[in-house]
């Protein structure tokens, strides 16, 4: 007979011996299972507190664990922070004025026109300063753009520049445009006289806002239209930016009457009063988008000539409340001004149009059917060959429909005007700390997670809000553990407060740590963004305990500072680091004041990320910028940046060539729930897809290019060392002698200076109109671009003839600087190999198209500057005829190499920085971010077509001329 207790004990026995093993097989800890354990009861809680219907109050409900934390206590909770959630809800908070305690230093606030009091003394300072500038006394630092005007040694300020139809532009306007930008108030004024709406679609910082103050002060200054120039009008903008805006019209724009229908705004008292006296007086009204939504009815009681939408992607979504009630407004001229029109979906576009166009794109249902359908269909990687064939056909259509009011320039495209300096964009894949790793098993394996991959979803609950949840809870781990622990922690007091956010736990943290000692040696000045404000708390008491000097700037900071921080940052060097949420900071704010930027976490959506990094690489900006996006290898934020490439890829469909290809599949569901190990190359999944953008360093080159950079730095010290001992002996000649010669009144000085610059020695300017605005006659049409104009008129054999040519002319250029450059490929060759030995890296196979890629410096392509080449005679004559050509060759040369040199510099900065982070094992590896999303080939090939149409151009030109 069997005993049964004997049995018993040996199945327990048995059953134990089963569960150790598999729990040394998933390798997960107690404290990780007990955790998870933890976190699952609270979220099923939080999850069957909240409303089932409704996923996104559920992880609002899981993000206030993380808001709750003691060191954020002070701050207030704002839908502007919304953590980690999928950006298509909005900021629409409309914020008390609270500001940390760092913030408050040095900030000095921009006061809009509400006050007619103040609006009036402003007006009066502006008056006295135009007489001071005119008779040489000015001394105040309230600069406009006509009173430097006059200080620059012009006369009238009142001058104008008269275009077509009578549009009368401020010349101290007109004059500071770029010639991209001409082109653009041009298109405005093109659009106002036909009734249309349109939409301002450039690149951000290519000055949107300036173009649009530009045109609307020619409407002030023209006695025009049924409003006799410029009527009441509206711009709507998001909270951070709309004393951008006050301080814009105030320089641009001096007599404009502009306030912020806001409760930070200098207006006190009824808000209905305000509006009718800015109705009445033809003014301003500058509004948040959440300030819309409360003011609407008294708005919309009244007839306002222009609405405008700053950022008006921030209406893609046609369902949400603010966008209907936009719509709603029955201006006849409305106009969207947004570096991304289209950044999730083909909807987004058309809720836009839906706005300034109603009708053009047909009704929501017919355009998501006959457009938006086919082409996502079409830009899958496993299409068809007829749906991605429909999809082209059907791309292209869209594209030509909204072309006439869409003006859309890139960075790329007017580089010859802005001279933006170099921009260096990576990718960096940072590995787990072993606790993350070991916290982010421990939840995989979770009730929460099972739960959401269970097909038969017996569990019951709504799986999309299950599965955000879990989502938020996964990319907190990405960020720090302690954010996924301090949730998971029933009892607070028990957390170690020496240890909480300590950056060691953290894979991007320890790159981060090392990426800023190294900028701050080197003297650069960064922007770190998150998503979240959990994070940023983390970030803040890493930077206080590393004695960094900082400033943040997160919903918690009052709409009325956030532009006067900003300015405190660019202004003070002293400030090594900005920290913002990306829905704060990263959106139409001007940061130049840095010149590197870590975006620390992806957002669902590209555009939020791009939005953040172009906050320091836009006009203004002086140094080359590096980003660098983190992703934490393997996890879900590897899938986040997937998304990304896919819906860049689509909307560059529309936007920009709808030839482009995907490289992307659908996702699984149990995709976003894994842990990815690297590959036997030591990739993760989208390394190894983009194998071909990675970063190749050579690390000892790298060191070399430091050791040299120090070494010309420390000669660099030795002669300003030596400079400022002359500099003292000369100042103590000076002041030896100063007792013998009469003091120089310092008046004098300023009078001679001022004499100077209005009578200054006569020099013959440059013309920097091309194009005569009295005698040039552009169909509206044709102004969108002057391609276009030259791709109609030109036949398109003879197109592709030309392009030919210029693809030779290119080879046989290259083919020179290949041979100026093959000792340098050679050792670069040889030392390659350096890299792979270090620990923790994988080998890298050198891509020779990066390389002559790095090698070729657009800037100094002789054709690429018009100015220069109108003025340049000595470009029709041979070189045997004039012997000083060839002399100006060399020097051109030189500064070509100098240039290169200096541009191989500012790469091996970066190369040193990565070899660096690689040594350490904290990065994986890192791709070139530009080229993953296609734009880098495709800015290759745009410079190329430019090249080509200029040359169709200057033949057509050659033959109209040849006729006459
Ligand atoms: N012609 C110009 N002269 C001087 N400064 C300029 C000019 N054009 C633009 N800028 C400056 O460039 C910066 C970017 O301009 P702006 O903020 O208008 O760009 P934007 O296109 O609206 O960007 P975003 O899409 O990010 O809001 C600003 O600091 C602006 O003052």
């Amino acid at each position: 007979m069997v005993d049964i207790n004997k049995y018993l004990e040996s199945q327990l026995a048995l059953a134990n011996q089963r569960e150790n093993k598999a729990s040394k097989k998933d390798n997960v800890s107690q404290k990780s299972k007990s955790a998870a354990e933890n976190i699952s009861k609270k979220q099923a809680r939080s999850l069957n507190k909240s409303s089932h219907k409704d996923s996104y109050k559920a992880s609002k409900q899981c993000e206030k664990f993380c808001t709750e934390k003691p060191s954020t206590s002070n701050n207030v909770g704002s839908d502007e922070d919304c953590e980690y959630l999928p950006s298509d809800e909005d900021e629409t908070a409309d914020l008390p004025l609270v500001a940390t305690s760092r913030t408050k230093q040095n900030v000095k606030r921009i006061i809009d026109d509400g006050d007619i009091d103040s609006y009036n003394d402003r007006i009066r300072n502006w008056r006295d300063g135009i007489t001071a500038a005119s008779s040489g006394k000015f001394e105040g630092d309230n600069l406009s753009a006509d009173i430097k005007y006059i200080l620059d040694g012009n006369k009238n300020p009142e001058e104008k520049h008269e275009l077509q139809n009578g549009l009368c532009i401020p010349n101290f306007i007109w004059k500071q445009l770029y010639k991209f930008q001409r082109t653009g108030v041009k298109w405005l004024w093109e659009l106002h006289q036909v009734d249309a709406g349109g939409l301002l679609g450039d690149e951000m910082g290519l000055g949107k806002t300036i173009q649009i103050i530009a045109f609307l002060s020619g409407l002030a200054n023209s006695d025009i239209g049924s409003w006799g120039g410029l009527g009441p009008s509206i711009i709507v903008a998001p909270a951070t930016v709309i004393y951008q805006w006050v301080s814009h019209f105030h320089y641009w724009c001096p007599h404009l009457r502009v306030a912020v229908l806001h409760h930070t705004g200098s207006h006190a008292g009824n808000h209905n009063q305000l509006i009718r006296d800015l109705h009445g007086s033809h003014g301003i009204v500058l509004i948040t988008y959440a300030g819309v939504v409360k003011y609407s009815k008294d708005l919309m009681s009244r007839k306002w000539h222009y609405i405008i939408l700053d950022e008006g992607h921030k209406i893609r979504n046609p369902d949400t409340q603010v966008s209907k009630l936009i719509k709603q407004f029955q201006t006849p001229h409305k106009l969207i001004a947004t570096g991304c029109p289209m950044q999730n979906s083909l909807q987004e576009l058309w809720s836009l149009f839906d706005f300034m166009r109603p009708g053009l794109l047909g009704t929501y249902a017919a355009f998501m059917e006959h457009f938006a359908q086919p082409i996502t269909q079409g830009g899958y990687a496993n299409a068809t060959e007829f749906q991605e064939a429909t999809a082209l056909e059907i791309a292209k259509a869209l594209k030509s429909l909204i072309t006439p009011y869409m003006l859309r320039r890139t960075k790329a495209e007017v580089q010859d005007n802005i001279n933006l300096p170099e921009k260096n964009e990576q990718v960096l894949f940072c590995a787990l700390t072993q606790e993350q790793r070991d916290l982010y098993m421990g939840y995989l394996m979770s009730g929460t997670v099972r739960s959401i991959l269970d097909k038969d979803n017996k569990y019951g609950e709504p799986v999309r809000a299950r599965m955000l949840v879990a989502l938020m809870t996964l990319r907190k781990m990405c960020n720090h553990p302690d954010l996924y622990l301090y949730e998971a922690q029933d009892d607070i007091e028990s957390i170690d407060e020496e240890k909480f956010g300590h950056w060691k736990r953290s894979g991007k943290m320890t790159v981060v740590n090392s990426l800023l000692k190294i900028w701050q040696k080197q003297g650069h000045r960064t922007l770190i963004f998150s998503q979240s404000r959990a994070m940023l708390c983390v970030l803040e008491q890493y930077l206080l305990n590393q004695g960094f000097k900082y400033l943040k700037m997160d919903g918690s900071v009052g709409v009325g500072q956030r532009q006067s921080l900003i300015k405190t940052f660019n202004d003070n060097s002293e400030y090594l680091v900005f920290l913002a949420t990306t829905r704060v900071g990263g959106l139409g704010v001007n940061l130049t004041g840095a010149d590197r930027v870590i975006i620390y976490d992806p957002d669902w959506n590209p555009a939020t990320d791009d939005q953040a990094k172009e906050r320091a690489w836009r006009i203004g900006q002086q140094r080359s910028v590096t980003v660098y996006r983190l992703l934490s290898a393997g996890t879900i934020e590897e899938k986040i940046y997937q998304r990304q490439i896919f819906k860049h890829f689509l909307s560059n469909k529309i936007l920009v060539d709808p030839n482009q290809k995907n490289v992307l599949t659908t996702s699984t569901l149990q995709g976003l729930f894994t842990l990815e190990e690297p590959n036997c190359d030591g990739d993760t999944e989208t390394a190894s897809l983009f194998k071909h953008t990675k970063v190749n360093i050579d690390s000892a080159k790298a060191k070399k290019d430091h050791m040299q950079l120090k070494k010309d730095l420390s000669t660099q010290k030795k002669k300003v060392a030596a400079m400022k001992r002359m500099a003292k002996e000369i100042s103590n000649r000076i002041s030896r002698n100063a007792k013998k010669e009469p003091e120089v009144d310092p008046r004098e000085e300023y009078k001679k200076k001022r004499d100077l610059m209005l009578n200054p020695p006569e020099v013959v300017l440059p013309e920097i109109n091309l194009v005569d605005d009295n005698i040039t006659e552009v169909p509206f049409e044709n102004v969108l671009s002057e391609i276009d104009i030259v791709n109609m008129h030109v036949k398109k054999d003879y197109e592709e003839k030309l392009l030919k040519e210029v693809l030779k002319k290119r080879e046989e250029e290259e083919e020179g600087e290949i041979v100026d450059d093959e000792d340098q490929t050679e050792k670069f060759d040889n030392k390659s190999s350096d890299i792979n030995n270090i620990d923790g890296v994988e080998p890298i196979t050198k891509n020779p198209e990066h390389i002559q890629n790095s090698r070729r410096d657009p800037k100094v392509d002789k054709h690429k500057n018009p100015r220069k080449r109108k003025h340049s005679k000595s470009e029709s004559v041979s070189e045997a005829e004039v012997e000083n050509l060839v002399a100006i060759k060399k020097v051109k040369k030189k500064k070509h190499q100098k240039e290169k040199d200096k541009d191989g510099k500012k790469q091996g900065d970066d190369d040193y920085v990565l070899s660096k982070l690689f040594a350490k094992s904290s990065v994986k590896s890192a791709l070139h971010h530009d080229e993953v999303v296609g734009l880098a080939e495709k800015e290759k090939r745009h410079r190329m077509k430019e090249e080509a149409t200029k040359r169709a151009k200057d033949a057509v030109r050659a033959i109209k001329f040849s006729s006459k």
